[in-house]
Order: C-alpha cells, then sequence, then structure tokens
C-alpha cells in the first residue's frame, strides 16, 4: 500500500485534491496549478475517488479516470493517484488520517471548489477534517458567494487566513482555510457528461 503512495520527504507541502474526476477537465487543472503557486504547494495530489460519499451514482471505472486525468494533467509536480482506493478508505477524514500516520512531518493541505465549502457541512466529521488539515478553497463560478456565506465558514470565520497570506496555509496550525479568487472557470465534469458547453460569464 505504502509503496504506491508517491515519494514524500517530511516538511514538504502536499495539497490534495480530491474528486470523482468523471472525467478530468481544464477546470481541475486551472485550479491545481493555481494552488501550486498560491499556497506555496511542493506537490499535489489529485485523489481519484472510488465514489464520493454523497453521490447515489456510482461513476465511470477508476483506470479510465484515472488514465484520462493522466492524459490530460501533465506537470512535474502533481501525481494522479488512487489512493483512496489502495488504503480502502471513501470518507474524506479516514484518508487524511490514514495519510497522516503514513507521511509523519508531512504538511497536507485539503484543496476543493467553493461549491464543496457550501456543502461542507455535511461531510462525515468535517470538523476533524478542518481540525486535521488547513483547508485550500478555489473560486468556482455560482459558489463564491455561497461559500462565503456558507453555515462552514460562519464556524469556521475566526481562522479564515487573508488571500495575502495564501502561502503560509500548510504551515499554519489548524484550523485555517483560504478563500482563493481567481479567474473562474465554468467547466465541469457534469457539462462534459451531458455534452454541453460551459458559460463563459462570470458568476456568484
Ligand atoms: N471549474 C472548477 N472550478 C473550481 N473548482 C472545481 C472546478 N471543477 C471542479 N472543481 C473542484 O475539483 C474537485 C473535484 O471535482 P469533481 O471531480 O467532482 O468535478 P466536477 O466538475 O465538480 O464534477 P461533477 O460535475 O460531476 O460534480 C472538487 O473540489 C470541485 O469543487
Ligand atoms: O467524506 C465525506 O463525507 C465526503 C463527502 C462528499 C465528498 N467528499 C470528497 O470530496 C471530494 C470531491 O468529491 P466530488 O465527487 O465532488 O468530486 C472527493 O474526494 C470526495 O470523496 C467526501
Amino acid at each position: 500500500m505504502i509503496a504506491k503512495t508517491p515519494l514524500v520527504l517530511p516538511g514538504m507541502r502536499i495539497g490534495l485534491l480530491g474528486g470523482s474526476f468523471d472525467p478530468a477537465h481544464e477546470g481541475h487543472v486551472h485550479i491545481t496549478e493555481n494552488a501550486l503557486c498560491r499556497f506555496g504547494l511542493d506537490r499535489v495530489w489529485w485523489l481519484v475517488s472510488p465514489g464520493n460519499p454523497l453521490k447515489t451514482q456510482g461513476p465511470a471505472p477508476i483506470d479510465a479516470r484515472i488514465d484520462k486525468a493522466r492524459q490530460l494533467m501533465r506537470h512535474p509536480k502533481v501525481d494522479i493517484t488512487d489512493i483512496e482506493a489502495q488504503l480502502g478508505t471513501r470518507l474524506t477524514v479516514d484518508t487524511i488520517a490514514a495519510l497522516q500516520r503514513q507521511c509523519p512531518g508531512v504538511h497536507f493541505v485539503w484543496l476543493m471548489g467553493s461549491d464543496n465549502l457550501v456543502q461542507f457541512d455535511r461531510w462525515d466529521r468535517w470538523n476533524e477534517i478542518a481540525q486535521r488539515v488547513p483547508l485550500g478553497v478555489l473560486a468556482r463560478p455560482g459558489s463564491r458567494l455561497a461559500a462565503r456565506r456558507s453555515r462552514t465558514a460562519r464556524i469556521l470565520r475566526r481562522w479564515r487566513l487573508p488571500e495575502a497570506n495564501a502561502r503560509l496555509l500548510p504551515v499554519m496550525n489548524t484550523p485555517a482555510w483560504v478563500l482563493a479568487n481567481l479567474p473562474m472557470s465554468h467547466l465541469s465534469s457534469t457539462l462534459i457528461r451531458l455534452g454541453r458547453s460551459p458559460q463563459t460569464e462570470e458568476t456568484g
């Protein structure tokens, strides 16, 4: 199990981008490149999920999703992984706990689009996730304002870092989070599965 985890050294700053990636798209690439730069990360691992615990419909087979993700995301600092399948974890809190056990001294940051912050309080033991790792939230059209007003944002208000200090995020005591504004991408896996093109105007 541990042999298949990408090489890590204590002190490294690693962003974890969990997702269905069904399929991967340029929006994922965009937020990954932004996260690397804004949060001063050494690496980003895409955790291609066996299945989102909140979604009832299962995704395409994981091997196909990983192949497609590897074709799309070619960056020396990014690893496309099936770590959750290897660990046998589904819940993010369990994945993070297992990685922290396996990789002592590594500074993990949980990355997500702002749509996920809106419903983060429905994730299993979400407050434990926020205690375990800093959260790097990347703006996504239609959810930026809702994310700011979300229950999680209200509860964690005191621990929000100004964007100007975003590079400190990986080494901050937890809880800590940043909502990073960036030129937003309207791409989504849903649109691709439906064969539709994204809107271009910026919203929310
Ligand atoms: N265009 C985007 N802008 C910002 N974040 C994004 C974007 N697309 C995906 N993300 C984020 O990437 C992570 C993985 O997303 P996921 O694989 O579910 O893709 P998705 O496009 O949201 O898929 P679906 O449409 O099936 O829900 C999530 O944290 C999601 O918020
Ligand atoms: O642990 C949970 O309760 C939980 C609930 C919803 C989503 N997640 C994780 O959030 C990530 C994004 O999911 P998705 O399907 O929106 O790409 C992915 O890693 C999921 O496993 C995790």
